[in-house]
């Protein structure tokens, strides 16, 4: 087995690029012993050659085909797919063709422009006998060049055989093809059933213009450039195009939905990523389709089981994209929640987070099951402090053990305040300080499974002399570890299957930086978990399938490489069985007892430390939330007041509805909105008699915000009263 530190890296192979935070060193090619190393800068080595090689690779009068041998290879594969798609698609520019000419010539001899004119300036009663005239002209028109052409064709015929029709019908259907070949945003020239579209796409990329268009992800008269043909990657074809100007990827992202629908395909199949960094732009869109379901097969086990131990610095595998690519979950620095409706998969997520952590042995780790079930049972044999059950007795334990970690964190700070700034440059715990035994702070991870058990735990209580309830308290320590605890090593992971705003206040959803969604019940769920608007942007975990265990929306951290990518994806968490998860909770153990870690629970000592909970409650700002209510300003109070449960259930709230409801003026009402922060859209909403009318009025998800932004600053501010006492 290889020891934590031995420099044996444990990573398992094809990790995404996430670094780990942190990390000072960057690995090297190995060495071998023997191997000659040229130090010679490299410019200095280049022979003509290369320098040729160079210049002919970054030419642009080169064509991209003559660039590498690959490059050639698909030009001619392109070359042979046009020459044998050719024939049939000349066949079928003819056939349109012929129908364009019927239409032309139907409508002409309808005298259609004129008839309609009449009708429209309804006079087509009076104009009847001379359109009728015209018709009857033209009909006899037609059938006078008619016999005149069968005349000249019969007698070509007789003249020269059977060469002058083979020449007439070949210039003939020429001519057809040509006005029957597609034009860009030509109306009418689309058959309107086209056949099955999927895939077609790959092979026409006007199939692809089509679609975009069809979404209405560009005009009619806007078109793509592909930046790279359709190839295939992994069980699909991508594609990489670019959006005309002004239009945004951002935008197509948002409206996947309406794409997957004009490409033919399940939206679970179609991923749309923005092209970022170097070679990329807001307008540049990879867009990658599943040959099927990519979240149908078998579920794939955690790669943590083929590991001896982990670094809880590296980012932890979380699971695989549709695509197939690993996605890893950087803990250290940030928290994470995780929300779902029952049976999803919440406490795999949780405990797939907690292995990387289980398998570092000095790693400390406080498990609060408020399920009560024996989903977290083998871990007992690993951690610090354990709690399982929802009775109120539970709850005090959670509170006490939370009221002994904010302790803790107020002392780390005081003893990093203290050491050398060359073992602690910033105020902020390093790898070193967390391995180190000396200094006693091991990165110690708060994970609580069902937390809104302990959230919603009613009992009174008397925190600092003020009456509130024990998962108020529970809730300020929380949301206190949460802020102030990254830096000294606390990570704080929550699931829970009720995310709504009561359950977990915004005070302490605002500071968890990673979230995770699975399917929830709607997409105000949706947003409560992953952020507001998260939905607008394309993202609502309420669109996930029920069968599609295990899958959910993964808001990485904004501060973290991960995060740095992309604002989120869709993650199918890997599985981990019972057994899998007992054997990983039994090399955590064994990898704390090697090491000297285990402590604790584990260790059979479950005594909490003395506390001076005073200075606890002085950090907590004499604590708590519902110690301090937050008063809302007007006209935000009376806003809320208004709206009642509305606020969460409904998306727009009309300013005129307000404006009578709270009996204000609408100018002095829309100005002390905008001040906090409100601005009215236009938006329509349905009217007594059935129709639609647009109406000026305020997104209630802007609402919230302005609230959690109160919240926010209330909470925030500094406690004159408590520091008096
Ligand atoms: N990644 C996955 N792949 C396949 N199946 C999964 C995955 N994750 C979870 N499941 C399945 O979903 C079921 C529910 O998982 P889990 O117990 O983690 O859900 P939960 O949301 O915590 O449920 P509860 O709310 O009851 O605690 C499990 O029995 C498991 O079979």
């Amino acid at each position: 087995m290889n020891a934590p530190g031995d420099g044996v890296d444990p990573a398992v192979n094809g990790g995404a690029p996430v670094a780990a935070p942190g990390r000072e060193v960057e690995p090297a090619e190995p060495v071998y012993d023997a191997e000659l190393v040229e130090d010679w800068p490299v410019a200095r080595r280049r022979t003509f050659r290369q320098r040729l090689a160079r210049s002919w690779q970054r030419s642009r009068l080169v064509p991209v085909a003559f660039k590498s041998r690959q490059a050639l290879k698909q030009a001619a594969r392109d070359v042979l797919a046009w020459l044998l798609r050719s024939p049939f698609r000349f066949v079928g520019a003819v056939g349109r063709g012929a129908v364009v000419m019927v239409r032309v010539w139907r409508r002409w001899v309808r005298v259609h422009d004129y008839r309609e004119a009449a009708e429209q300036s309804e006079k087509l009663a009076d104009k009847f006998v001379e359109i009728r005239a015209l018709t009857l002209f033209r009909w006899k028109v037609s059938g006078a060049v008619l016999a005149a052409v069968a005349a000249v064709l019969l007698v070509a015929d007789l003249l020269y055989g059977n060469v002058a029709l083979w020449i007439v019908a070949g210039v003939g259907s020429v001519a057809l093809a040509v006005a029957g070949r597609r034009k860009d945003g030509a109306p009418g020239r689309k058959a309107v059933l086209a056949g099955p579209r999927t895939l077609t796409w790959t092979m026409d990329p006007q199939v692809l213009v089509d679609a975009f268009r069809d979404a209405k992800l560009i005009g009619k008269d806007e078109t793509l450039r592909l930046v790279e043909r359709a190839a295939r990657i992994g069980d699909g074809w991508a594609v990489t195009v670019d959006l005309p100007a002004t239009r945004k990827a951002a935008d197509v992202i948002k409206h996947r939905d309406a794409l997957a629908s004009a490409l033919a395909v399940d939206e679970v199949q179609l991923i749309v990523e923005r092209v970022r960094g170097r070679g990329g732009h807001a307008g540049r869109v990879f867009l990658w389709v599943a040959d099927e379901d990519p979240y149908a097969g078998p579920p794939l086990r955690t790669p943590l089981l083929d590991v001896e131990w982990w670094d809880a610095w590296r980012p932890v595998p979380f699971g695989r994209d549709a695509r197939q690519r690993r996605i890893d979950l950087p803990l250290v620095w940030t928290l994470l929640l995780v929300g779902a409706i029952p049976r999803q998969g919440k406490t795999m997520a949780a405990r797939l987070a907690a292995s990387g952590l289980i398998l570092d042995p000095h790693t400390r780790l406080y498990v609060f099951d408020g399920k009560g079930g024996k989903d977290w049972k083998a871990v007992e044999e690993v951690v610090h402090r354990f709690v399982c059950g929802d009775g109120v007795e539970h709850a005090e334990a959670v509170r006490d053990y939370l009221v002994e970690l904010v302790a803790e964190v107020q002392a780390r700070y005081a003893r990093m305040a203290e050491l050398d700034d060359e073992v602690c440059p910033e105020s902020k715990i390093t790898p070193a300080i967390s391995r180190d035994p000396a200094l006693n702070m091991p990165i110690t991870a708060v994970i609580i499974d069902e937390v809104q058990v302990f959230l919603e735990n009613p009992t009174k209580v008397l925190v600092g002399g003020k009456k509130t309830t024990l998962g108020e308290y529970i809730v300020d320590l929380l949301a206190y570890l949460a802020r102030k605890g990254p830096a000294a090593g606390i990570v704080v992971i929550l699931a829970t299957q009720r995310p709504d705003s009561q359950t977990i206040p915004s005070r302490l959803r605002s500071v968890l930086g990673s979230r995770f969604a699975l399917r929830v019940m709607d997409w105000r769920d949706s947003n409560i978990v992953l952020g507001e608007q998260m939905n607008t942007r394309g993202y609502d975990a309420s669109t996930l399938l029920p069968s599609h265990k295990g899958v959910g929306i993964l808001r990485p951290d904004g501060d973290t490489d991960a995060g740095a990518e992309s604002l989120a994806m869709t993650v199918w968490t890997y599985y981990m069985a019972n057994p899998d998860w007992q054997a990983i909770c039994a090399r955590g153990r064994a990898l704390r007892e090697a090491a000297g870690t285990l402590s604790g629970h584990a260790a059979g000592d479950d005594t909490t430390c003395a506390i001076d909970s005073a200075a606890v409650v002085k950090a907590l700002g004499a604590g708590s939330g519902s110690a301090r209510p937050v008063e809302l300003p007007e006209p935000l109070a009376a806003v809320v007041r208004h709206l009642g449960e509305g606020i969460d259930q409904r998306e727009f709230v009309p300013t005129a509805e307000l404006v009578e409801a709270l009996e204000t003026e609408p100018s002095v009402f829309a100005r002390q909105m905008g001040e906090l922060g409100c601005r009215p859209i236009r938006q329509y909403v349905p009217t007594e008699d059935g129709e639609a009318r647009r109406v000026r009025g305020y997104l209630t998800a802007d609402i919230r915000a302005a609230i959690e932004q109160v919240d926010d600053e209330i909470n925030s501010a500094p406690n004159t009263e408590a520091d008096e006492s």
